[in-house]
């Protein structure tokens, strides 16, 4: 990858490379904007490979940009990769030295960066965090749970306009990645009588799930949950999921779940000629970062997400415009006109 490219495609305005041996940390964090204010920058951690921790750090932090920007939050868009250590971090003294490294090493980043949790973070990694720098967020939500219940009430505004009505009853929706996330949104979604298809890299995890749900919950193989028939295909893995190549194979819908970036621009574009409706991230998965944000309720923060998909959506029919490209360019409005305010003189 050419970073710099990459960043000015982009426009990005930091990229940050953090090490320290002892504590096994590396992490890459990506600081995507600052026009709306300090960027927040959700934490994940699982194994990677260098180029991949890079992409990702830049993808997910232009994502959270349109994510506050959307939800009119006074935050700009960072991200946060940690590579996995060699040695494990399951341990809490590990786990501790790992996350308060991290704090420690991100201390000099002032007022530009917030941490809080995503994929394979919990609330206890961010209060190690929060032991060394005082900006950190979130430690005391459940961010998957409050943003999987926001995936659902989205998922419910896209569907009164993209299916025709908002109720899920019946509606057939395969779910890719039952983690945190993907598990709650299957919980909400099996409630409502959605009749779920499931699959996870970890096989172990849709089978356990599909029996805690009982009944009529259909497992498959991750190869073969693309090619399912369905009315909306949820992505709820680790992020481009969905790859340009799959796209022919798609025989849902309308994409809409929890997970950052499922699809490349290209991706987009060939979802948008297949005639699929497209929900991004931004819009959809925002509960748990507006929650952890403002402070308001799961509830209050999930029906903020389940009016902004539906204006998205009901601007983009009435304008004949894919759903995707409508967001973005609500949320880059808004920062195009804060950014062109008079920068305060103290
Ligand atoms: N955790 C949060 O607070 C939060 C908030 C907003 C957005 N997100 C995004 O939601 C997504 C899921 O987060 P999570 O917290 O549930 O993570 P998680 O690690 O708990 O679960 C991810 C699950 O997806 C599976 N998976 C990954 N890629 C897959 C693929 N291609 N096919 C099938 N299964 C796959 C993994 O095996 C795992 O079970 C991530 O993209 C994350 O950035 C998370």
């Amino acid at each position: 990858m050419l970073i710099f490219e990459e960043m000015l495609t982009r426009g990005h305005e930091q990229l940050t490379v953090l090490q320290h041996a002892p504590s096994g940390l590396k992490a890459v964090v990506a600081i995507h904007s600052t026009v709306l204010g300090p960027a927040i920058a959700g934490c994940r951690l699982r194994p990677y490979d260098e180029e991949r921790a890079l992409r990702d750090a830049l993808a997910i932090s232009e994502s959270i940009t349109f994510k506050a920007a959307l939800a009119g939050l006074n935050y700009g868009g960072g991200a946060c990769v940690l590579l996995a250590p060699a040695n494990g971090s399951e341990e809490n003294h590990l786990r501790e030295a790992l996350f308060r490294s991290l704090g420690r090493q991100v201390r000099g980043m002032g007022q530009r960066l917030i941490l809080t949790e995503d994929a394979g973070v919990t609330g206890q990694d961010i209060a190690f965090t929060a032991q060394e720098t005082q900006a950190t967020l979130g430690m005391h939500t459940d961010t998957p749970t409050v943003t999987a219940y926001g995936v659902y009430r989205g998922l419910k505004a896209a569907a009164r306009t993209v299916l025709g009505s908002e109720s899920l009853r019946g509606v057939r929706v395969a779910v890719l990645g039952v983690g945190s996330l993907g598990t709650a949104l299957c919980r909400h979604l099996y409630r409502e009588g959605a009749r779920l298809t499931i699959a996870d890299q970890r096989p172990g995890r849709a089978q356990a799930l599909a029996e805690e749900l009982g009944g009529n919950v259909k497992v498959v193989d991750v190869e073969d949950l693309l090619d399912a028939p369905c009315d909306v295909l949820s992505p709820c893995g680790f992020g481009h999921s969905i790859k340009y190549a799959d796209v022919e194979r798609l025989q849902c819908r309308m994409i809409a779940g929890g997970e950052h970036q499922p699809l490349s621009r290209r991706g987009e574009q060939a979802v948008k000629e297949a005639g699929i409706a497209y929900v991004p991230d931004y819009a959809i998965n925002a509960a748990g970062l507006i929650s952890v944000a403002t402070g308001i309720s799961a509830d209050q923060a999930a029906e903020q997400v389940y009016q902004t998909v539906l204006h998205i959506c009901t601007l983009a029919q009435q304008n004949s415009k894919p759903i995707h490209v409508v967001a973005r360019r609500l949320a880059e409005r808004r920062i195009e006109l804060i950014g062109s305010l008079a920068r305060p003189i103290v």
